[in-house]
């Protein structure tokens, strides 16, 4: 029978080829055991912990292990994260435990000889021969943040040019959180927003209307099971609520999986009017129709189809483009997905935005308005990427959140007239840019 750990070190093995997500996987691998449930809680754990941690976790393996780091095998380095995580991050292991499991775990995989490295550097390792400040003292400013909260030093560097030091600590520090989750009330299914298991249980407001946050995920399910509510991070309702859609208005989602937001469009128009949400693959596509089919929304149409070239059967009052980027507000959500953003992908990804925005923009006859968002809190994706539509697209004009989105938030708005959140800058809000434009004559 698979242990805990060994589920969690299968996951982080499978990982390394870079073509699946922690989530999935983990989800796929807890279904397929016999695991119960802390022992499926100690798996979640460790993967995410594992993964959110990986750069703090080498940087002090690489003081105990006599050998390059660099040379150290996939399964061993991995055996070795889980070991030193549950040594200095999980309180209710006991030591012994945390180290048997790992030799065992090295013993099983790698051979005998190292599982005896393994068991030599492991017990090395404890929160009292462990010293961050010390070693690194002599480093710079974005080398401590970067050891420190586990982010890429090149990340780091660059929010700290963006948004200075008190802020990307902050950032970093939301980043490792639990994160919560944020719950819309369904109002096509009623007209109350509680909780399943009543007020009391973990609930707190999110300061947008039929927007709740909750730290445990399994207080939704039996909401979500019915299509009474559906899971939204209120940074992501904010986007919507800015479009405002209205029933009987023709809506384009031009990057909709998983349906999030076309949901929410579709729940403020009364479920009337027309929605076709488009993704790129075609079992994403499947999502969005589940999702519109829970929540008892006729008015979404889910069809597969690339954003840079799709035609609707329709003149769309309005068009979404949620678009597909770094997800650097987001971190604290998407274990992995820290190790994955670079100046590369960020290049690849804002060219990627500006086709998508520039065929919306074709698509839209005058009147009409183009929201563009994303969950990402690099200028190049949001304000710049604006800026530029803005020079090339000269009939397009911002419009005012006013009136549309909760005051509080309006007050985040960027110059250029857009609304950038920065993950943790209120509880629960995750990192997201959302700007409304209307194409006018001429
Ligand atoms: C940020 S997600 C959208 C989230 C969604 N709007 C929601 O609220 O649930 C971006 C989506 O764009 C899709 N995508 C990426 N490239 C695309 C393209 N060229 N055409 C259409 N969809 C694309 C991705 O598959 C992904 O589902």
């Amino acid at each position: 029978m698979t242990s805990a750990r060994e589920l969690a070190f299968n996951i982080l093995q499978q990982l390394e080829a870079g073509t699946r997500h922690s989530d999935s996987l983990l989800h796929e691998l807890l279904e397929a055991s016999s695991l119960k449930g802390p022992d499926r809680a100690l798996a979640t754990a460790l993967t995410s912990g594992v993964l959110r941690q990986r750069l703090q976790l080498d940087f002090i393996i690489a003081k105990f292990y006599s050998h390059d780091i660099q040379k150290a095998s996939p399964a061993v380095l991995n055996i070795l994260r889980l070991g030193v995580w549950q040594l200095l991050f999980l309180d209710r292991v006991p030591r012994w435990a945390a180290v048997n499991e790992c030799v065992r775990l090295a013993r099983r995989y790698k051979g005998e000889r190292m599982s005896k490295l393994t068991n030599a550097v492991l017990r090395k390792i404890s929160p009292e021969t462990v010293h961050l400040d010390l070693w690194l003292k002599d480093a710079s400013l974005s080398e401590r943040l970067s050891v420190l909260h586990s982010h890429p030093e090149p990340l780091v560097r660059r929010w700290i040019g963006n948004y200075g030091e008190q802020r990307t600590e902050s950032m970093l520090r939301y980043d490792n959180e639990h994160p919560l989750f944020g719950i819309r009330h369904n109002p096509l299914k009623g007209t109350n927003a509680k909780g399943a298991e009543g007020e009391e249980s973990g609930w707190q407001e999110s300061g947008i209307p039929g927007i709740r946050l909750a730290a445990d995920f399994h207080l939704f399910e039996p909401l979500l099971r019915q299509g009474l509510a559906s899971v939204q991070n209120p940074t992501q309702a904010l986007a919507v609520l800015l479009l405002d859609p209205q029933p009987d208005w023709k809506v384009l989602d031009l990057c909709a999986a998983p349906g999030g937001k076309a949901a929410h469009a579709a729940e403020l128009m009364g479920n009337r009017g027309e929605i076709i949400a488009l993704d790129r693959y075609p079992q994403k596509t499947l999502r969005i129709q589940a999702l519109a089919d829970t929540l008892g929304i006729s008015i979404i149409e889910a069809r597969t189809g690339d954003a840079r070239e799709f035609t609707p059967p329709f003149q769309p009052d309005a068009i979404l483009v949620d678009a597909p980027c770094t997800g650097t507000g987001v971190l604290g959500r998407r274990a992995e997905l820290r190790w994955k953003t670079g100046p590369e992908k960020l290049r690849e990804l804002s060219g990627l935005q500006e086709e998508i925005l520039r065929h919306a923009a074709g698509l839209l006859a005058e009147g009409g308005l183009l929201l563009y968002s994303t969950c990402s809190v690099e200028p190049e994706e949001n304000q710049l990427q604006v800026e530029a539509f803005l020079q090339q697209h000269p009939a397009f004009r911002i419009e005012q959140a006013t009136g549309k989105v909760p005051e509080p938030f309006c007050l985040e708005r960027t110059p250029e007239g857009g609304i950038l959140t920065l993950p943790g800058a209120r509880p629960g809000f995750d990192g997201g840019y959302a700007v409304l434009l209307r194409k006018q004559g001429g």
